[in-house]
Protein backbone atom coordinates (compact mmCIF):
# COMPACT_ATOMS: atom_id res chain seq x y z
CA UNK A 1 0.00 0.00 0.00
CA UNK A 2 1.29 4.09 0.47
CA UNK A 3 3.42 5.04 -1.26
CA UNK A 4 1.50 7.87 -0.89
CA UNK A 5 -0.76 6.41 1.78
CA UNK A 6 -0.41 2.81 2.19
CA UNK A 7 -4.10 3.00 0.98
CA UNK A 8 -3.08 5.09 -1.73
CA UNK A 9 -4.63 9.13 -0.93
CA UNK A 10 -1.87 10.91 -3.17
CA UNK A 11 -1.67 14.62 -4.40
CA UNK A 12 1.06 16.67 -6.09
CA UNK A 13 -0.14 19.92 -5.06
CA UNK A 14 0.15 19.74 -1.27
CA UNK A 15 3.53 21.35 -0.70
CA UNK A 16 2.10 24.64 0.20
CA UNK A 17 -1.23 25.61 1.66
CA UNK A 18 -2.35 26.85 -1.23
CA UNK A 19 -5.63 28.02 -0.62
CA UNK A 20 -5.81 30.96 1.58
CA UNK A 21 -9.49 30.50 2.00
CA UNK A 22 -8.36 27.72 4.38
CA UNK A 23 -5.83 29.75 5.76
CA UNK A 24 -8.45 31.93 6.65
CA UNK A 25 -10.55 29.78 7.97
CA UNK A 26 -7.96 27.54 9.69
CA UNK A 27 -6.79 31.06 12.18
CA UNK A 28 -10.09 31.80 12.85
CA UNK A 29 -10.97 28.20 14.04
CA UNK A 30 -7.72 27.27 15.48
CA UNK A 31 -8.59 27.65 19.15
CA UNK A 32 -12.01 25.70 17.90
CA UNK A 33 -9.83 22.90 15.95
CA UNK A 34 -7.45 22.00 19.55
CA UNK A 35 -10.42 21.52 21.12
CA UNK A 36 -12.34 19.65 19.00
CA UNK A 37 -10.53 17.86 16.08
CA UNK A 38 -9.45 14.50 18.62
CA UNK A 39 -11.36 12.73 20.48
CA UNK A 40 -9.26 10.49 21.98
CA UNK A 41 -7.62 11.77 25.18
CA UNK A 42 -3.89 12.89 24.08
CA UNK A 43 -1.68 13.35 27.40
CA UNK A 44 0.56 15.35 25.89
CA UNK A 45 4.34 14.64 24.25
CA UNK A 46 5.97 11.44 25.55
CA UNK A 47 8.35 12.11 28.23
CA UNK A 48 12.25 11.74 27.16
CA UNK A 49 12.53 11.96 24.01
CA UNK A 50 13.55 14.81 22.02
CA UNK A 51 10.75 16.88 20.09
CA UNK A 52 11.50 18.40 16.84
CA UNK A 53 10.93 22.02 17.22
CA UNK A 54 8.72 23.47 14.14
CA UNK A 55 6.97 26.27 13.48
CA UNK A 56 3.82 27.34 15.76
CA UNK A 57 0.45 26.94 14.88
CA UNK A 58 0.62 24.15 12.14
CA UNK A 59 3.53 22.54 13.23
CA UNK A 60 5.36 20.20 10.40
CA UNK A 61 3.92 20.17 7.16
CA UNK A 62 7.23 19.01 5.67
CA UNK A 63 5.41 15.79 7.84
CA UNK A 64 3.28 16.10 4.31
CA UNK A 65 5.46 17.57 1.58
CA UNK A 66 8.48 15.89 1.74
CA UNK A 67 8.22 12.94 4.35
CA UNK A 68 10.97 10.64 3.42
CA UNK A 69 13.66 13.51 3.93
CA UNK A 70 12.22 15.25 7.20
CA UNK A 71 11.86 11.12 8.79
CA UNK A 72 15.17 10.58 8.05
CA UNK A 73 16.69 14.06 9.01
CA UNK A 74 14.49 13.76 11.93
CA UNK A 75 16.52 10.22 12.73
CA UNK A 76 19.93 11.64 12.08
CA UNK A 77 19.66 14.43 14.21
CA UNK A 78 17.48 13.51 17.16
CA UNK A 79 18.63 9.64 17.58
CA UNK A 80 16.27 6.17 16.89
CA UNK A 81 13.51 8.24 18.34
CA UNK A 82 11.98 11.82 18.39
CA UNK A 83 8.50 13.87 18.06
CA UNK A 84 7.04 16.24 16.59
CA UNK A 85 3.53 18.08 16.13
CA UNK A 86 1.13 18.58 13.20
CA UNK A 87 -1.61 20.83 14.31
CA UNK A 88 -2.99 19.33 17.90
CA UNK A 89 -1.30 15.86 16.73
CA UNK A 90 1.36 14.37 18.61
CA UNK A 91 3.52 11.74 16.09
CA UNK A 92 6.34 9.53 17.62
CA UNK A 93 8.97 8.34 15.08
CA UNK A 94 10.61 5.38 15.87
CA UNK A 95 12.91 2.68 14.28
CA UNK A 96 15.15 0.23 15.08
CA UNK A 97 13.87 -3.70 15.83
CA UNK A 98 12.40 -3.40 19.10
CA UNK A 99 10.23 -0.88 18.20
CA UNK A 100 9.37 -2.55 14.55
CA UNK A 101 8.10 -5.25 16.58
CA UNK A 102 5.82 -3.37 18.94
CA UNK A 103 4.61 -1.11 16.05
CA UNK A 104 3.44 -3.84 13.95
CA UNK A 105 2.33 -6.20 16.48
CA UNK A 106 0.13 -4.20 19.30
CA UNK A 107 -3.23 -4.56 19.44
CA UNK A 108 -4.26 -1.31 20.55
CA UNK A 109 -2.56 0.86 18.05
CA UNK A 110 -4.82 1.43 15.47
CA UNK A 111 -4.03 1.03 11.89
CA UNK A 112 -7.87 2.44 10.81
CA UNK A 113 -7.30 5.46 13.06
CA UNK A 114 -3.65 5.99 11.89
CA UNK A 115 -4.11 6.36 8.18
CA UNK A 116 -7.68 8.06 8.78
CA UNK A 117 -6.63 11.15 10.73
CA UNK A 118 -3.42 11.66 9.24
CA UNK A 119 -3.95 10.95 5.26
CA UNK A 120 -7.83 10.16 4.50
CA UNK A 121 -7.63 7.10 3.69
CA UNK A 122 -10.79 6.28 1.11
CA UNK A 123 -12.50 9.04 0.03
CA UNK A 124 -15.92 8.99 2.75
CA UNK A 125 -19.27 8.10 1.28
CA UNK A 126 -20.87 8.96 4.78
CA UNK A 127 -23.09 11.78 3.11
CA UNK A 128 -24.48 9.03 0.57
CA UNK A 129 -24.88 7.11 4.04
CA UNK A 130 -22.41 4.12 3.41
CA UNK A 131 -21.28 2.59 6.68
CA UNK A 132 -17.45 2.55 6.67
CA UNK A 133 -17.30 2.32 9.99
CA UNK A 134 -17.76 -1.52 9.77
CA UNK A 135 -13.81 -1.65 8.24
CA UNK A 136 -12.86 0.63 11.28
CA UNK A 137 -14.60 -1.45 14.41
CA UNK A 138 -13.28 -4.88 12.68
CA UNK A 139 -10.46 -3.29 11.45
CA UNK A 140 -8.90 -5.41 8.30
CA UNK A 141 -11.54 -8.92 8.66
CA UNK A 142 -14.30 -6.87 7.16
CA UNK A 143 -12.35 -6.15 4.03
CA UNK A 144 -10.42 -9.47 4.44
CA UNK A 145 -13.30 -12.08 4.71
CA UNK A 146 -14.60 -10.05 1.11
CA UNK A 147 -10.83 -10.26 -0.67
CA UNK A 148 -10.70 -13.89 0.55
CA UNK A 149 -13.83 -14.92 -1.07
CA UNK A 150 -14.04 -13.06 -4.64
CA UNK A 151 -10.12 -14.16 -5.31
CA UNK A 152 -11.08 -17.47 -4.32
CA UNK A 153 -9.51 -19.78 -6.70
CA UNK A 154 -12.09 -20.96 -8.54
CA UNK A 155 -13.12 -18.03 -9.08
CA UNK A 156 -9.97 -16.29 -9.86
CA UNK A 157 -9.54 -18.79 -12.62
CA UNK A 158 -12.98 -18.28 -14.08
CA UNK A 159 -11.57 -14.23 -14.03
CA UNK A 160 -8.29 -14.99 -15.85
CA UNK A 161 -9.49 -14.98 -19.40
CA UNK A 162 -11.12 -11.74 -18.92
CA UNK A 163 -8.06 -10.19 -17.00
CA UNK A 164 -5.79 -11.44 -19.99
CA UNK A 165 -8.19 -9.69 -23.17
CA UNK A 166 -7.44 -6.92 -20.72
CA UNK A 167 -4.11 -6.49 -20.67
CA UNK A 168 -4.19 -7.51 -24.47
CA UNK A 169 -6.50 -4.60 -24.48
CA UNK A 170 -4.16 -2.29 -23.00
CA UNK A 171 -0.97 -3.29 -25.32
CA UNK A 172 -2.70 -3.13 -28.37
CA UNK A 173 -2.17 0.05 -28.77
CA UNK A 174 1.73 -0.13 -28.40
CA UNK A 175 1.89 -1.87 -32.11
CA UNK A 176 5.27 -3.08 -33.11
CA UNK A 177 7.40 -0.45 -31.53
CA UNK A 178 7.46 2.81 -29.58
CA UNK A 179 7.54 4.28 -26.56
CA UNK A 180 5.74 5.27 -23.53
CA UNK A 181 5.67 6.45 -19.61
CA UNK A 182 5.59 3.13 -17.37
CA UNK A 183 3.96 5.15 -14.72
CA UNK A 184 1.41 6.05 -17.01
CA UNK A 185 0.66 3.23 -18.94
CA UNK A 186 1.35 0.82 -16.99
CA UNK A 187 -0.21 2.02 -13.99
CA UNK A 188 -3.48 1.97 -16.74
CA UNK A 189 -3.70 -1.65 -17.54
CA UNK A 190 -3.45 -2.07 -13.75
CA UNK A 191 -6.14 -0.29 -13.12
CA UNK A 192 -8.40 -1.82 -15.14
CA UNK A 193 -7.34 -5.09 -13.74
CA UNK A 194 -8.37 -3.61 -10.10
CA UNK A 195 -11.66 -2.41 -11.68
CA UNK A 196 -11.90 -6.45 -13.33
CA UNK A 197 -11.05 -8.04 -10.47
CA UNK A 198 -13.17 -5.43 -7.48
CA UNK A 199 -16.01 -4.64 -8.94
CA UNK A 200 -18.34 -5.46 -12.06
CA UNK A 201 -18.21 -6.48 -15.22
CA UNK A 202 -20.30 -3.65 -16.65
CA UNK A 203 -17.89 -1.08 -15.18
CA UNK A 204 -14.71 -2.84 -16.68
CA UNK A 205 -16.04 -3.85 -20.08
CA UNK A 206 -17.11 0.29 -20.40
CA UNK A 207 -13.83 2.36 -21.24
CA UNK A 208 -15.50 5.42 -20.85
CA UNK A 209 -16.72 4.56 -17.12
CA UNK A 210 -13.31 3.12 -16.50
CA UNK A 211 -11.63 6.39 -17.55
CA UNK A 212 -14.50 8.15 -15.84
CA UNK A 213 -13.66 6.16 -12.24
CA UNK A 214 -9.32 6.88 -12.82
CA UNK A 215 -10.14 10.39 -12.88
CA UNK A 216 -12.44 10.51 -9.83
CA UNK A 217 -9.98 8.42 -7.86
CA UNK A 218 -7.17 10.98 -9.01
CA UNK A 219 -10.08 14.06 -8.04
CA UNK A 220 -10.18 12.57 -4.63
CA UNK A 221 -6.12 12.09 -4.39
CA UNK A 222 -5.43 15.30 -5.51
CA UNK A 223 -8.19 16.78 -3.00
CA UNK A 224 -6.85 14.92 -0.18
CA UNK A 225 -4.67 18.00 0.65
CA UNK A 226 -3.22 17.95 4.69
CA UNK A 227 -5.74 21.12 5.42
CA UNK A 228 -9.15 19.14 4.37
CA UNK A 229 -7.79 15.90 6.10
CA UNK A 230 -6.32 17.47 9.00
CA UNK A 231 -9.48 19.62 9.73
CA UNK A 232 -11.91 17.80 7.93
CA UNK A 233 -14.96 19.32 9.08
CA UNK A 234 -13.85 22.75 7.57
CA UNK A 235 -16.22 23.77 4.72
CA UNK A 236 -13.26 24.04 1.76
CA UNK A 237 -12.99 23.70 -2.21
CA UNK A 238 -10.85 20.56 -1.15
CA UNK A 239 -13.23 18.99 0.94
CA UNK A 240 -16.08 19.54 -2.18
CA UNK A 241 -14.03 18.07 -4.27
CA UNK A 242 -13.59 15.00 -2.58
CA UNK A 243 -17.02 14.71 -1.86
CA UNK A 244 -17.85 15.20 -5.50
CA UNK A 245 -15.57 12.50 -6.86
CA UNK A 246 -16.61 10.17 -4.39
CA UNK A 247 -20.26 10.56 -4.64
CA UNK A 248 -19.80 10.13 -8.37
CA UNK A 249 -17.78 6.70 -7.65
CA UNK A 250 -20.58 5.87 -5.29
CA UNK A 251 -23.10 6.10 -8.12
CA UNK A 252 -21.29 4.18 -10.83
CA UNK A 253 -21.34 1.68 -8.61
CA UNK A 254 -24.65 1.74 -7.03
CA UNK A 255 -26.08 1.88 -10.64
CA UNK A 256 -24.79 -1.35 -11.71
CA UNK A 257 -26.40 -3.04 -8.49
CA UNK A 258 -29.51 -0.81 -9.45
CA UNK A 259 -29.41 -2.43 -12.93
CA UNK A 260 -29.45 -6.41 -12.11
CA UNK A 261 -32.11 -5.55 -9.46
CA UNK A 262 -34.07 -4.47 -11.85
CA UNK A 263 -33.62 -6.32 -15.07
CA UNK A 264 -32.84 -9.65 -13.08
CA UNK A 265 -29.22 -9.71 -14.98
CA UNK A 266 -26.47 -11.63 -13.54
CA UNK A 267 -22.80 -11.78 -14.11
CA UNK A 268 -20.04 -13.86 -13.10
CA UNK A 269 -18.27 -11.37 -11.19
CA UNK A 270 -16.86 -9.76 -8.04
CA UNK A 271 -20.02 -7.59 -7.35
CA UNK A 272 -22.18 -10.91 -7.92
CA UNK A 273 -20.24 -12.72 -5.68
CA UNK A 274 -20.84 -10.01 -2.84
CA UNK A 275 -24.21 -10.03 -3.91
CA UNK A 276 -25.40 -14.00 -3.24
CA UNK A 277 -23.20 -13.71 -0.46
CA UNK A 278 -26.00 -11.14 1.06
CA UNK A 279 -24.00 -7.83 1.17
CA UNK A 280 -25.72 -4.56 1.20
CA UNK A 281 -25.42 -2.12 -1.90
CA UNK A 282 -23.47 -0.16 0.83
CA UNK A 283 -21.30 -3.13 1.70
CA UNK A 284 -20.38 -3.76 -2.01
CA UNK A 285 -19.89 -0.26 -2.80
CA UNK A 286 -17.81 -0.01 -0.07
CA UNK A 287 -15.97 -2.72 -1.35
CA UNK A 288 -15.10 -1.42 -4.38
CA UNK A 289 -14.16 2.03 -3.32
CA UNK A 290 -11.29 0.81 -1.12
CA UNK A 291 -10.21 -2.07 -3.22
CA UNK A 292 -10.06 -0.16 -5.76
CA UNK A 293 -8.35 3.14 -3.50
CA UNK A 294 -5.92 0.42 -1.65
CA UNK A 295 -5.23 -1.97 -5.09
CA UNK A 296 -4.36 0.26 -7.76
CA UNK A 297 -1.32 2.76 -6.29
CA UNK A 298 1.02 0.54 -5.59
CA UNK A 299 0.38 -2.20 -8.10
CA UNK A 300 0.36 0.27 -10.56
CA UNK A 301 3.69 1.62 -10.05
CA UNK A 302 5.47 -1.00 -8.49
CA UNK A 303 4.46 -2.89 -11.88
CA UNK A 304 6.06 0.23 -13.81
CA UNK A 305 9.43 -0.14 -11.60
CA UNK A 306 9.71 -3.69 -12.10
CA UNK A 307 10.15 -3.24 -16.15
CA UNK A 308 11.94 0.00 -15.48
CA UNK A 309 14.75 -2.17 -12.98
CA UNK A 310 15.04 -5.06 -15.44
CA UNK A 311 15.72 -2.83 -18.25
CA UNK A 312 18.71 -1.65 -16.59
CA UNK A 313 19.60 -4.55 -15.55
CA UNK A 314 21.09 -6.56 -18.36
CA UNK A 315 21.37 -9.76 -16.25
CA UNK A 316 18.36 -9.86 -14.88
CA UNK A 317 16.41 -8.55 -17.50
CA UNK A 318 17.93 -11.95 -19.58
CA UNK A 319 17.30 -14.03 -16.42
CA UNK A 320 13.46 -13.01 -15.93
CA UNK A 321 13.47 -12.93 -19.94
CA UNK A 322 14.77 -17.10 -19.81
CA UNK A 323 11.87 -17.49 -16.93
CA UNK A 324 9.40 -16.12 -18.99
CA UNK A 325 10.31 -18.01 -22.00
CA UNK A 326 10.62 -21.16 -20.26
CA UNK A 327 6.88 -21.01 -18.24
CA UNK A 328 5.84 -19.84 -21.87
CA UNK A 329 7.26 -23.26 -23.59
CA UNK A 330 6.04 -25.30 -20.18
CA UNK A 331 2.80 -24.22 -19.75
CA UNK A 332 1.48 -22.64 -23.77
CA UNK A 333 3.40 -25.06 -26.04
CA UNK A 334 3.51 -23.97 -29.63
CA UNK A 335 3.85 -19.87 -28.50
CA UNK A 336 7.00 -19.09 -30.84
CA UNK A 337 7.41 -14.66 -30.68
CA UNK A 338 4.72 -12.51 -30.52
CA UNK A 339 5.69 -10.86 -33.69
CA UNK A 340 2.52 -9.79 -35.21
CA UNK A 341 -1.08 -9.04 -33.53
CA UNK A 342 -2.83 -12.60 -34.24
CA UNK A 343 0.75 -13.65 -32.06
CA UNK A 344 0.43 -11.18 -29.09
CA UNK A 345 -3.82 -12.50 -29.33
CA UNK A 346 -2.61 -15.92 -29.32
CA UNK A 347 -0.58 -15.83 -26.62
CA UNK A 348 -2.87 -13.94 -23.72
CA UNK A 349 -5.52 -16.65 -24.92
CA UNK A 350 -2.81 -19.96 -24.19
CA UNK A 351 -1.42 -17.71 -20.81
CA UNK A 352 -5.41 -17.23 -19.66
CA UNK A 353 -6.13 -21.04 -19.47
CA UNK A 354 -2.77 -21.65 -17.41
CA UNK A 355 -4.03 -22.30 -13.68
CA UNK A 356 -4.27 -19.49 -11.40
CA UNK A 357 -1.88 -21.70 -9.02
CA UNK A 358 0.68 -22.05 -11.26
CA UNK A 359 0.98 -18.86 -11.53
CA UNK A 360 1.04 -18.49 -7.71
CA UNK A 361 3.59 -20.80 -7.09
CA UNK A 362 6.66 -20.17 -10.29
CA UNK A 363 7.98 -17.45 -11.79
CA UNK A 364 10.15 -16.83 -9.02
CA UNK A 365 12.75 -15.19 -10.12
CA UNK A 366 9.78 -12.39 -11.47
CA UNK A 367 8.42 -12.35 -7.59
CA UNK A 368 12.02 -11.86 -6.37
CA UNK A 369 12.10 -8.57 -8.40
CA UNK A 370 9.05 -7.32 -7.56
CA UNK A 371 10.06 -7.55 -3.88
CA UNK A 372 13.28 -6.13 -4.36
CA UNK A 373 11.60 -3.20 -6.16
CA UNK A 374 9.21 -2.43 -3.48
CA UNK A 375 12.35 -2.22 -1.08
CA UNK A 376 14.32 0.11 -3.65
CA UNK A 377 11.15 2.04 -4.66
CA UNK A 378 8.32 1.67 -1.51
CA UNK A 379 9.25 4.48 0.57
CA UNK A 380 6.40 3.55 3.33
CA UNK A 381 5.77 5.55 6.60
CA UNK A 382 3.46 3.28 7.95
CA UNK A 383 1.02 4.95 10.86
CA UNK A 384 -0.87 3.80 13.88
CA UNK A 385 -2.47 5.93 17.03
CA UNK A 386 -2.78 4.57 20.28
CA UNK A 387 -6.43 3.73 20.95
CA UNK A 388 -6.33 2.62 24.00
CA UNK A 389 -6.54 4.78 27.77
CA UNK A 390 -3.88 3.49 28.66
CA UNK A 391 0.08 4.77 27.28
CA UNK A 392 1.83 2.09 25.18
CA UNK A 393 5.52 1.17 24.74
CA UNK A 394 6.74 1.20 21.14
CA UNK A 395 10.60 0.23 21.14
CA UNK A 396 11.94 2.46 24.58
CA UNK A 397 9.32 5.15 23.84
CA UNK A 398 5.99 5.83 25.86
CA UNK A 399 3.18 6.86 23.55
CA UNK A 400 0.31 8.41 25.12
CA UNK A 401 -3.80 8.02 24.38
CA UNK A 402 -4.57 9.44 21.34
CA UNK A 403 -0.71 9.88 20.56
CA UNK A 404 0.38 8.55 16.75
CA UNK A 405 3.40 7.02 16.16
CA UNK A 406 4.99 6.42 12.45
CA UNK A 407 7.48 3.82 11.35
CA UNK A 408 9.24 4.34 7.89
CA UNK A 409 10.33 1.30 6.29
CA UNK A 410 13.62 2.65 5.17
CA UNK A 411 14.30 1.86 8.79
CA UNK A 412 15.11 -1.64 6.95
CA UNK A 413 14.69 -1.33 3.54
CA UNK A 414 17.51 1.48 3.28
CA UNK A 415 19.73 0.59 6.11
CA UNK A 416 23.13 -0.22 4.88
CA UNK A 417 23.31 -2.35 7.73
CA UNK A 418 20.53 -4.66 7.25
CA UNK A 419 21.20 -4.18 3.35
CA UNK A 420 24.50 -3.66 2.03
CA UNK A 421 24.74 -1.54 -0.50
CA UNK A 422 20.82 -0.85 -0.57
CA UNK A 423 20.99 1.33 -3.81
CA UNK A 424 22.01 -1.92 -5.81
CA UNK A 425 19.32 -3.93 -7.53
CA UNK A 426 20.22 -7.27 -6.24
CA UNK A 427 16.81 -9.40 -6.08
CA UNK A 428 19.18 -12.05 -4.95
CA UNK A 429 19.46 -11.18 -1.28
CA UNK A 430 16.01 -11.75 -0.48
CA UNK A 431 16.79 -15.47 -0.37
CA UNK A 432 18.91 -16.22 2.47
CA UNK A 433 22.13 -18.47 2.58
CA UNK A 434 22.69 -21.69 4.05
CA UNK A 435 21.89 -21.64 8.13
CA UNK A 436 20.96 -17.68 7.24
CA UNK A 437 17.97 -15.91 8.13
CA UNK A 438 16.03 -13.71 4.96
CA UNK A 439 16.32 -10.05 5.87
CA UNK A 440 13.50 -8.45 7.61
CA UNK A 441 11.40 -6.92 4.87
CA UNK A 442 7.72 -5.19 5.35
CA UNK A 443 6.79 -4.21 2.07
CA UNK A 444 3.45 -6.32 2.00
CA UNK A 445 2.89 -5.35 5.65
CA UNK A 446 4.02 -7.46 8.78
CA UNK A 447 2.34 -8.29 11.62
CA UNK A 448 -1.10 -7.65 12.86
CA UNK A 449 -1.70 -5.69 8.97
CA UNK A 450 -0.31 -8.08 6.21
CA UNK A 451 -1.63 -6.86 3.30
CA UNK A 452 -4.90 -8.01 2.28
CA UNK A 453 -3.92 -7.71 -1.66
CA UNK A 454 -1.06 -9.18 -1.85
CA UNK A 455 -1.94 -12.64 -3.55
CA UNK A 456 -3.19 -10.61 -6.32
CA UNK A 457 -1.03 -8.21 -6.44
CA UNK A 458 1.92 -10.47 -7.10
CA UNK A 459 0.02 -11.70 -10.03
CA UNK A 460 -1.01 -8.94 -11.72
CA UNK A 461 2.84 -8.10 -11.76
CA UNK A 462 3.85 -11.48 -13.26
CA UNK A 463 0.98 -11.42 -15.31
CA UNK A 464 2.45 -8.00 -16.75
CA UNK A 465 6.13 -9.33 -16.62
CA UNK A 466 4.91 -12.41 -19.01
CA UNK A 467 3.15 -10.51 -21.26
CA UNK A 468 5.38 -7.96 -21.64
CA UNK A 469 8.49 -9.51 -21.90
CA UNK A 470 7.10 -12.14 -24.12
CA UNK A 471 6.12 -9.41 -26.73
CA UNK A 472 8.70 -6.94 -26.77
CA UNK A 473 12.85 -6.02 -26.22
CA UNK A 474 13.09 -2.77 -24.31
CA UNK A 475 15.09 -0.11 -22.38
CA UNK A 476 14.81 3.09 -20.87
CA UNK A 477 15.23 6.25 -21.96
CA UNK A 478 14.71 9.91 -21.28
CA UNK A 479 12.80 12.58 -22.01
CA UNK A 480 15.97 13.16 -25.16
CA UNK A 481 15.94 9.52 -25.85
CA UNK A 482 19.07 8.63 -24.41
CA UNK A 483 19.04 5.17 -22.83
CA UNK A 484 19.46 5.11 -19.02
CA UNK A 485 21.59 2.68 -17.79
CA UNK A 486 21.30 3.50 -14.10
CA UNK A 487 17.86 4.24 -12.66
CA UNK A 488 18.10 7.80 -10.77
CA UNK A 489 16.52 6.82 -7.33
CA UNK A 490 12.55 6.86 -7.35
CA UNK A 491 11.47 10.06 -5.58
CA UNK A 492 10.95 9.16 -2.62
CA UNK A 493 10.22 12.45 -0.67
CA UNK A 494 6.89 13.38 -2.41
CA UNK A 495 4.83 10.66 -1.29
CA UNK A 496 1.42 12.52 -2.35
CA UNK A 497 3.25 12.01 -6.11
CA UNK A 498 1.24 9.18 -7.11
CA UNK A 499 3.51 8.65 -9.90
CA UNK A 500 6.68 8.25 -7.59
CA UNK A 501 8.53 9.85 -10.43
CA UNK A 502 12.45 9.97 -10.37
CA UNK A 503 13.82 13.49 -9.14
CA UNK A 504 13.25 16.08 -12.06
CA UNK A 505 12.41 13.45 -15.65
CA UNK A 506 9.96 11.22 -17.16
CA UNK A 507 11.89 8.35 -18.11
CA UNK A 508 10.10 6.07 -21.07
CA UNK A 509 10.07 2.72 -21.70
CA UNK A 510 11.34 2.42 -25.65
CA UNK A 511 9.82 -0.81 -27.00
CA UNK A 512 10.07 -3.32 -30.10
CA UNK A 513 8.02 -6.66 -31.31
CA UNK A 514 10.41 -9.40 -30.76
CA UNK A 515 11.07 -11.10 -34.08
CA UNK A 516 11.18 -14.84 -35.19
C1 LIG B 1 2.63 -3.94 -5.00
C2 LIG B 1 1.46 -3.74 -4.45
C3 LIG B 1 1.20 -3.53 -2.98
C4 LIG B 1 2.06 -3.18 -1.96
C5 LIG B 1 3.55 -2.91 -2.05
C6 LIG B 1 1.27 -3.13 -0.76
C7 LIG B 1 1.79 -2.84 0.50
C8 LIG B 1 1.07 -2.86 1.67
C9 LIG B 1 1.63 -2.63 2.97
C10 LIG B 1 3.09 -2.30 3.28
C11 LIG B 1 0.62 -2.72 3.88
C12 LIG B 1 0.74 -2.56 5.40
C13 LIG B 1 0.63 -1.12 5.82
C14 LIG B 1 0.81 -0.89 7.29
O1 LIG B 1 1.13 -1.80 8.03
O2 LIG B 1 0.62 0.26 7.71
C15 LIG B 1 -0.59 -3.02 3.14
C16 LIG B 1 -1.84 -3.17 3.71
C17 LIG B 1 -2.99 -3.35 2.97
N1 LIG B 1 -3.08 -3.58 1.62
FE1 LIG B 1 -1.56 -3.61 0.30
N2 LIG B 1 -0.04 -3.41 -1.06
C18 LIG B 1 -0.13 -3.67 -2.39
C19 LIG B 1 -1.27 -4.03 -3.09
C20 LIG B 1 -2.53 -4.13 -2.56
C21 LIG B 1 -3.73 -4.48 -3.29
C22 LIG B 1 -3.80 -4.87 -4.77
C23 LIG B 1 -4.77 -4.38 -2.40
C24 LIG B 1 -6.24 -4.58 -2.66
C25 LIG B 1 -6.94 -5.49 -2.86
C26 LIG B 1 -4.21 -4.05 -1.11
C27 LIG B 1 -4.95 -3.92 0.05
C28 LIG B 1 -4.42 -3.69 1.29
C29 LIG B 1 -5.23 -3.53 2.49
C30 LIG B 1 -6.74 -3.56 2.56
C31 LIG B 1 -4.33 -3.33 3.54
C32 LIG B 1 -4.68 -3.09 5.00
C33 LIG B 1 -4.65 -4.38 5.76
C34 LIG B 1 -5.16 -4.22 7.18
O3 LIG B 1 -5.96 -3.34 7.44
O4 LIG B 1 -4.77 -5.02 8.02
N3 LIG B 1 -2.86 -3.90 -1.25
N4 LIG B 1 -0.28 -3.12 1.80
Amino acid sequence: MSNASILGTSSTSIVAIKDTAIIGGLLAVLAVAFAASSTWNTKGASKGIPTLRGPPIFGHWRFFSDRYAFINDGLKKLGSAFQFTVLNHTVLVVSGEQARTDFLNSSTLSFREGYKVLFGVTPSVRHVKANFDSFESSEASWFAKRVVSILRRDRLQRMIPRIFDDIRAGMKPWGISGQFDPLEDIYDVVFQLTVRASSSTELANDPVAVKKLKHCLHDCEKASSPASLLVSWLPSKDRKQRQKSSKEMYQMFKKVLDERKTMGHREDDPTQVLIDEGNTDNDIVEFSMIALFAGVANTGIMAAWVLMYLATDPVWKAKVGDEVQNFITKYAPGFETADSDDQIDNLAAQLSKIPSIVWEEEMELTDLCLRETIRMAQSSVFLRRNVSPEEVKVGGASLASGEFVAYPSADVHHNPTVYEDPSRFDPMRHVPKEKEKAPPFVGWGAGRHPCLGMRFAKLEVKWIVAMFLAAYDYEVVNEAGKVVQTLPEPNHNNIFDRTKRPEGETLYIKYHRKTT
